[in-house]
């Protein structure tokens, strides 16, 4: 019977790489015989999930990274790999100076989300647009965000919601999800910043479609009920109704007050509304929509992540955690000195240690762990070859986790940034070239207010330190970190 039995798990062990092989075969016989000879190394997994499951299982694990070492631990490190993810077959790059090569390369590597992500940001919003039109409306985007004129204006609004968020949840005197509110505070300035007027009035209805859309984003695309990604279109679709309402009400108030509009009251919806092209011709609803549902969420998700993995990491380092505050005490008493009462971006500059701080935060938590582009032209690099049409994965956690860029890779160290100027390639979390991040500076303007008064004057008390990590779409505790926030006077 043991024999039957090992003969059965043998042949299905060699059905399941014969299934492999013929689907490599499959995929490859689409190719030139030429190019194929120059592929890079790696699998396809099986026909139509590829690499799926076993992506999957590794993100759903505590050891995400063993998806990026079974391709290491086979092929050796040469940082790139042939798989098939996400429907297409796709180019792995985990090696810094080839990530640089694709990020900066916009020309030959166009955005390249799996279609299932741009039907829940929208196929008129950055990732989808062509490469004239992005420019453009990023141009006209980027600089009333982080610029340092916008910034500064920000820089008021972000103060005070940090002040009163932090005393609102020390008052609680119960535990919170502490990713959960910090997730509100960073959304409520992003619609500051995009929806000025109608913020406070639509935020809870959007907060938890934002909550749902982002469920689905690396999902697997199962349109079901039941399934994360089918949640998320149900989500999107409740974003475009509530944003397209809001443009149709400030439309009707823009003719009633035609032509008395204050310049200085523009938020990025009035912008929107009024930036026309060359030929005079204005953006359309669904652009207008689908470039707020893509900001508004770019812009709060990822900050609140590392603000929460910041404040984390910082309690769980008593050293690191009192340098940073010693720097935030000079600060402040040199604000004292000059009986100024608000932070400035001149205070915020002078933030050294904490910039590495979140710097390094940036580095180990990875909440960008992979950008998608796609090769729009055959293209060699170091002697392999990405075929024209195939998908591009630039993994920055591998990068970032490389013990061979960064040493004790896994080690929260924000000294390691000292006087360190990070070669090309290897430090990405906001990206680089002409996809950089466009929030990158209020990020870090956000995350660095409130860790300035976190430290002066607050604790935060985890229930569950020890919670197991979710890496999908984006890694947080299990428990949102719960958490309760006391005073630092009352535990010092
Ligand atoms: C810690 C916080 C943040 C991180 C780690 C982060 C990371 C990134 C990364 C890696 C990209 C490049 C994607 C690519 O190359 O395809 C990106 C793009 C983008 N980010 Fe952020 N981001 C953060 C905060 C923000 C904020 C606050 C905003 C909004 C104000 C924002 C808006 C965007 C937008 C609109 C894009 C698309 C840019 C384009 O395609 O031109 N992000 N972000």
């Amino acid at each position: 019977m043991e024999s039957v039995i090992g003969l059965v798990v043998g042949l299905f062990c060699v059905f399941l790489v014969l299934l492999k092989k013929i689907n490599g075969w499959y995929i490859e016989s689409k190719l030139e015989k030429t190019t194929r000879s120059l592929l890079p190394p790696g699998d396809f997994g099986f026909p139509f999930i590829g690499n799926m499951l076993s992506f999957l299982k590794a993100f759903k694990s505590n050891n995400p990274d063993r998806f990026i070492d079974s391709y290491t631990n086979r092929y050796g490190r040469i940082g790139m790999y042939k798989a098939f993810m996400f429907g297409s077959p796709t180019i792995l790059i985990t090696a810094p100076e080839k990530a640089k090569q694709m990020l900066m390369g916009e020309e030959i590597f166009i955005p390249g989300w799996p279609k299932a992500t741009t039907k829940l940001i929208g196929d008129k919003s950055f990732i989808a647009i062509s490469i004239e039109r992005h420019r453009r409306l990023r141009k006209m985007t980027a600089a009333p965000i982080n610029g340092y004129d916008a910034l500064s204006t920000y820089l008021a609004f972000i103060e005070e919601a940090t002040i009163s968020s932090l005393n609102k949840w020390f008052r609680i005197g119960s535990e919170i999800e502490f990713l959960t509110e910090l997730r509100r505070f960073t959304f409520g300035i992003i619609m500051h910043i995009f929806l000025s007027t109608e913020g406070s009035s639509i935020i809870t209805g959007l907060e938890q479609a934002y909550t749902d859309l982002n469920c689905g984003i690396r999902a697997m695309a199962i349109n079901i009920p039941g399934f994360a990604y089918h949640k998320a279109l149900g989500a999107r679709r409740k974003l475009v109704e509530i944003l397209r309402s809001v443009l149709d009400a400030r439309r009707k108030r823009k003719e009633l007050v035609a032509g008395k509009n204050n310049k200085n009251g523009k938020d990025m919806m009035d912008r929107l509304m009024e930036v026309e092209d060359e030929n005079g011709l204005k953006l359309g609803d669904e652009e207008i929509v689908d470039i707020l549902i893509m900001y508004l969420n770019a812009g709060h998700e990822s900050s609140a992540h590392i603000t929460m993995w910041a404040t984390v990491f910082l309690q769980e380092n008593p050293l690191i955690f009192r340098k940073a505050k010693e720097e935030q005490e000079e600060i402040r008493r040199s604000m004292i000195s000059t009986s100024q009462k608000h932070l400035s971006l001149k205070e915020i500059k002078k933030m050294e240690y904490l910039s590495k701080v979140i710097d390094e935060t940036l580095r180990l938590v990875n909440i960008s762990f992979v950008t998608f582009r796609e090769a729009t032209e055959d293209t060699n690099v170091d002697g392999y070859l990405i075929p024209k049409g195939w998908k591009v994965q630039i993994w920055a956690r591998s990068i970032h986790l490389d013990s061979s860029v960064y040493s004790n890779p896994k080690q929260f160290d924000p000294s390691r940034w000292e006087g360190v100027i990070p070669k090309p390639g290897t430090f990405i979390p906001f990206g680089a070239g002409a996809r950089l991040c466009p929030g990158n500076e209020l990020a870090k303007l956000e995350i660095s207010v409130f860790l300035h008064y976190f430290l002066l004057d607050y604790r935060m008390k985890r229930v569950n330190p020890k919670c197991p990590i979710r890496y999908l779409p984006h890694p947080r505790p299990k428990d949102n970190c719960l958490a309760t926030i006391s005073r630092s006077s009352c535990t010092d």
